[in-house]
């Protein structure tokens, strides 16, 4: 088992690279899967490819596609430098273990029944609908958020805990991108106005600076048009060897 972990966090150091891949045909819910995208799936069932959470599905909505669309390999210029910087997007698999090269196999092997939090519910458009986005020089992430209605919290707004979730999820993507493996040691977390359910959002990570094995991560969540401000956070994450892992 150990000996197993430590060969599958040694992959996480060769993380598939970002991949730019087109997006799938939409998806129905599981009761009534059609017959044709079945067909499309049976492939992926014996393939060493994880399946990618962060593709389109049929439950993204407007927003969620046409920002989709925007990042998806997008250069932007910003600045009065008039920085480019071009966006990649991120994979994301229902165990972090399926980063590794062999992980698919591998999380059949350990903890078969253990998945990513925000990637455990069936139905799709449910709960955490999300895709990330990277820059190349890794210094900010972008996350289009869609909350679904399992994440109620007050009435017809999303749950703290499951913004508190997101947050976690982005910046520690953000920091597991720079420095895999890392384990989130500090977070603050401002709720300045409440999130409405059903609603798409921007997530949005910047590394603030990296101090030996800390890295320093400040986080906003904002409407897409940028109008209204959420959640303000920050985050530390510390890289941690395999053997801080194993121990637990
Ligand atoms: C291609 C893309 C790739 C993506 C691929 C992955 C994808 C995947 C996606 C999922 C993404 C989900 C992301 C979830 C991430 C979790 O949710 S992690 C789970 C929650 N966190 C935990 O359980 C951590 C529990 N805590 C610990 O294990 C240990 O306290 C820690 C944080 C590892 C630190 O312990 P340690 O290694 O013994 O280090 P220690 O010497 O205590 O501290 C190191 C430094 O950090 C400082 N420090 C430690 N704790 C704190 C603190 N709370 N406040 C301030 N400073 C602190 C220390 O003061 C020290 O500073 P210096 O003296 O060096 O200046």
């Amino acid at each position: 088992m150990a000996r197993n972990l430590a060969r599958i966090l040694r992959g996480c150091g060769s993380l598939v690279p970002f991949m730019k891949t087109p997006a799938r045909p939409p998806r129905s819910s599981s009761s009534s899967i059609p017959v044709r995208t079945l067909v499309e799936m049976l492939p992926s069932l014996f393939s060493s490819k994880p399946r990618d959470f962060s593709l389109p599905n049929s439950s993204w909505g407007e927003e969620m596609m046409r920002l989709y669309e925007h990042y998806n390999g997008h250069t932007e210029t910003e600045g009065e430098e008039n920085q480019e910087r071009k966006w990649n997007r991120l994979p994301s698999y229902n165990r972090s273990l399926k980063y590794a090269a062999g992980g698919v196999y591998l999380s059949k092997l350990i903890q078969s029944k253990a998945r990513l939090f925000t990637r455990n519910i069936r139905d799709p458009g449910a709960a955490f609908e999300y895709v990330l986005f990277i820059d190349k020089e890794k210094e900010k992430c972008v996350c289009i958020f869609q909350a679904g209605h399992l994440l109620e919290g007050p009435p017809g707004h999303v749950h703290g805990g499951a913004i508190a979730t997101m947050i976690d999820t982005v910046t520690g993507t953000h920091a597991s991108a720079i420095s895999a493996p890392v384990l989130t040691a500090n977070l603050n977390i401002d709720y300045r106005s409440p999130i409405p359910l059903g609603s798409t959002v921007l997530i949005e990570s910047t590394l603030e600076k990296t101090e030996g094995r800390k890295l320093f991560i400040s986080c906003k969540v904002t409407s897409t048009d940028g109008s209204k401000r959420h959640t303000d956070a920050t985050a530390l994450f510390v890289s941690v060897s395999i053997g801080h892992l194993l121990k637990g």
